[in-house]
């Protein structure tokens, strides 16, 4: 079955720029801010919304991508690897974090990202935004900006597409 597009182009636009004024309101300033995307996708949003508070607020908040695959609970022999090297590591203690990453589904994702964040430092706040909350969720884990929550079916799958890589920006529902 074909694939259906749930979010284009321009509304994918405007859920960015909805999140990136809902991060402002909650953090007065920017101070102590710091975006952290989750690769591979998040990494690209992250960005976006970076660039769109620098043309909104005239600051320019530091964004740091993480890899979580070795903090994952399915794989076993992880080894605290977060494909960083020192010079990509920033100092998150005492920072107000927002983790970024393109789909929300059952959680495990976050959970090991947090896991990874706490590993390298004791931020002040941690937050979680994301492009799609598709629900069926495993862990008592909740966004607290949404661009667009998307009711799923368990066998459906969310394609997020961006620019950067996939040569597009729009969300769709594979069946
Ligand atoms: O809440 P969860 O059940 O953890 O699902 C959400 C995660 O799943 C996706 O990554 P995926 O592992 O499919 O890899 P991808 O980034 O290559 O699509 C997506 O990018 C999220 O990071
Ligand atoms: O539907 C889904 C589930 C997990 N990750 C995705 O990118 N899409």
């Amino acid at each position: 079955m074909a694939n259906k597009e749930v979010l284009d182009n321009a509304s994918l636009q405007r859920a960015l720029t909805r999140i990136t004024y809902e991060i402002i309101e909650r953090n007065k300033g920017g101070e102590d801010l710091v975006l952290v995307g989750i690769k591979t996708r998040g990494e690209f949003l992250a960005h976006r919304i970076a660039d769109r508070l620098e043309q909104l607020e005239g600051v320019r908040i530091p964004v740091m991508a993480i890899d979580i695959t070795n903090f994952r609970d399915d794989i076993p022999d992880h080894h605290d690897d977060l494909g960083l090297n020192q010079a990509e590591r920033l100092n998150i203690s005492e920072k107000n974090i927002v983790l970024i990453d393109d789909v929300l589904f059952t959680g495990r994702t976050i959970r090991a990202a947090l896991d990874a964040l706490i590993h390298i430092g004791r931020p002040k706040t941690i937050a979680l935004a994301v492009l799609v909350d598709r629900g069926h969720r495993e862990l008592p884990i909740r966004a607290d900006f949404v661009g667009k929550n998307i009711p799923t079916a368990q066998n459906e799958k969310i394609k997020v597409f961006v620019q950067e890589i996939d040569g597009k920006d729009a969300v769709e529902i594979v069946h």
